[in-house]
């Protein structure tokens, strides 16, 4: 593993190569976080790196953010931010809290720079969420932070909900939403994790219509000021669904769109196929990501024009991604699996990088 710099190897691509390679990639994960955790008194007096971005109605400390499913429970939101990122997105946060699937679910495809997992909506449900949230607001001004990272909460559908039963998948987002909307800077209905089986059909516009309509009005019943609504779509979709998504958005007054999630797609991947094989079903994410994620963010702003916001995700590694996603049209950008493999110096990176 090499840093994007050039030849010489940092001391997380060692650490990586040495000791992240052979542990199991979810114990990984939980001690890598644990580590961001205990160093946030250290971190948090740093400025945050790069230019605000105003976008939602919100300014953003910078155009970086964390993607959805790191922070799946709200524990270490600030001391992400502490690392450069200028928001930071919880969740995926459900209203039941659920276990999420058996394990192995999580696995690193290093040949590809990309991951796969099927952790399917692993979280401690909206109630203990809320709760964490609350706590975190009230402490916060005590915090000293030079400034502050947006809070995007991204909620999705237990999977005990079956999602052809309209109704109760409406009364399941309602209760997330209506536990978590007063906390969130933003707020993302996500229909678009190949984890949870069926969730992908509610980006069928005649569902996701009610749905998105039905989540906005509970927003609205319980807070003051207008939390911004986003929809996080595949990049499965085909073409002309995609612009249904976005014509949708126009249509119902949505403030933006999060454009890609993990793809289902093995195509052209470095991994042997016995490897891919073994590994199974899951949502792919990373470097492979890169072609299917811009294309489609292309394809929203074309259709949408200047005024929705556009949020960017999907396989941006290098400060270049990253520019070509501003470039196709996003506001914003998120990155997840870049920031596992490149370490807790990549966010600044880019940060600088593009600004
Ligand atoms: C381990 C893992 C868990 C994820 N969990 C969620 C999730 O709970 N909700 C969600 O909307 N996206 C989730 N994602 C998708 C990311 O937010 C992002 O859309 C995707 O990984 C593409 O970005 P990347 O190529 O920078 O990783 C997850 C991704 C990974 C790798």
């Amino acid at each position: 593993m090499r840093g994007e710099r050039g030849s010489k190897p940092s001391v997380y691509s060692l650490f990586f190569d040495g000791v992240l390679t052979r542990t199991d990639p979810e114990r990984a994960h939980h001690g890598a976080f644990r580590a961001i955790r205990a160093a946030r008194p250290v971190l948090a007096s740093r400025r945050t790196p790069g230019e605000q971005v105003t976008a939602l109605g919100l300014t953003f400390p910078n155009v970086l953010g964390l993607a959805a499913g790191f922070d799946k429970n709200a524990v270490g939101i600030d001391a992400l931010a502490a690392l450069g990122f200028g928001h930071v997105e919880i969740g995926t946060v459900t209203g039941e809290p659920q276990p999420g699937n058996p394990k192995p679910r999580l696995f690193r495809l290093p040949e590809d720079r990309a991951i796969v997992n099927r952790m399917g909506f692993n979280n401690d449900g909206a109630e203990v969420v809320a709760r964490r949230l609350a706590e975190r607001s009230r402490g916060r001004d005590r915090l000293g932070h030079r400034s502050r990272p947006v809070l995007g909460v991204n909620i999705g559908k237990s999977k005990v909900v079956p999602d052809d039963d309209q109704a109760a998948v409406e009364a399941d987002y309602e209760k997330s939403a209506r536990l978590l909307a007063p906390y969130a800077d933003y707020l993302v209905v996500n229909v678009s994790s190949p984890n949870t089986p069926g969730l992908r059909n509610l980006q069928a516009v005649e569902k996701l219509r009610p749905l998105l309509e039905h989540v906005r009005r509970t927003a609205d019943a319980v807070t003051r000021t207008r939390v911004p609504l986003l929809v996080k779509i595949a990049p499965d979709l085909a073409d002309e669904d995609v612009l249904g998504v976005a014509d949708l958005a126009l249509a119902i007054g949505l403030d933006g769109i999060i454009a890609t999630n993990t793809t289902i797609s093995r195509a052209g991947l470095r991994t042997p196929a016995d490897r891919v094989g073994e590994i199974g079903a899951g949502g792919l994410s990373g470097r492979p990501l890169t072609g299917r994620a811009l294309e489609v963010l292309r394809l929203l702003r074309e259709r949408v024009g200047p005024d929705l916001t556009l949020v960017g995700v999907g396989g941006i590694s290098t400060v270049q991604d990253a520019r070509d996603r501003l470039t196709a049209g996003a506001d914003l950008l998120q990155a997840y699996s870049a920031f596992v493999y490149e370490g807790p110096l990549w966010p600044r990176r880019i940060v600088r990088g593009v600004a």
